[in-house]
């Protein structure tokens, strides 16, 4: 079987003076190291694309984190400036891609920003700068220090038992890092809990009925996916149930070799 390939949407980004659509370094190399998969940067567009069309053509879907924020438009909420940056054009793609490979039962691997997405596409609500609520614990990039010092594992989340993730995990307490300033408020009515911080803030999630793997977490498991075994083994899941989708489908009748 050739490698699979899944579908990363990209973000908006502006620098030197263009505008990019761009994909974070540290979720490619997770895809191809971790998962064993070629992950395909999709560009972002606010109108005109075809979620069906991208889905037709690759093995799975891999949602990553940004440091923007979801429209609170799409979850009933009026946008203030706290809320921002924003990023339509990766709403715009993201959610339908999200919608539909759920319904096609094409596996899904959701992070940060992306079990967020995950969460509103299904229905659910976001809350803003969470670390300003009594009782909840600073989620925020951490700053003044290297990239390593900002995705640093530094937070114990609990699996519960009997989850999809403690299938992969194992139930009970894990180390993860935290990188944000957003959380599942109101969770979508198809998403089951799978995984709480010890402040309450949700973690993790999964698809009720999912016909294939669908999770979504809110830490970074691709920044450390070569090293951290709790990371590794979920991006191996991942790669798993994609390679299962890939080997399902029908045969690409690939076009003989020239002679
Ligand atoms: N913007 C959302 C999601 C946070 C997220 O995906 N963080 C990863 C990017 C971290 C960075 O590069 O700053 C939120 O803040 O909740």
């Amino acid at each position: 079987m050739t490698k699979p390939i899944v579908a990363i949407p990209a973000d908006i980004r502006s620098f030197d003076g263009a505008t990019w659509h761009a994909v974070q370094h540290q979720y490619l190399r997770a895809a191809l190291n971790a998962a064993g998969v070629m992950a395909f940067i999709i560009p972002a567009f606010e109108a005109g694309y075809d979620a069906d069309a991208i889905l037709d053509r690759v093995d799975g879907l891999l949602v990553s984190g940004s440091a923007s924020n979801v429209h609170p438009s799409l979850y009933g909420a009026e946008a203030t400036e706290r809320d921002g940056p924003f990023d339509p054009a990766r709403d715009a793609t993201s959610l339908p891609l999200i919608r539909r490979a759920i319904d096609r039962a094409i596996p899904l691997l959701a992070i940060c920003r992306g079990i967020q997405e995950l969460n509103v596409a299904l229905g659910g609500s976001l809350a803003s700068e969470i670390h300003e609520e009594p009782g909840i614990w600073d989620h925020r990039r951490p700053e003044g220090v290297d990239r390593d010092g900002m995705y640093a594992i530094r937070q114990t989340v609990h699996i519960k038992a009997g989850s999809c993730i403690a299938d992969i995990l194992g139930p009970g307490d894990i180390r993860v890092n935290s990188l944000h300033r957003q959380a599942i408020a109101r969770t979508a009515p198809r998403l089951q809990v799978e995984a709480t911080a010890e402040d309450g803030t949700v973690e993790a999630v999964s698809v009720i009925d999912a016909r294939a793997f669908a999770v979504g977490v809110q830490w970074h498991p691709e920044y450390w996916a070569e090293t951290d075994a709790a990371s590794n083994r979920l991006f191996a899941a991942f790669g798993g149930a994609v390679r299962s989708y890939a080997a399902g489908k029908l045969p690409v009748i690939t076009a003989q070799a020239s002679a």
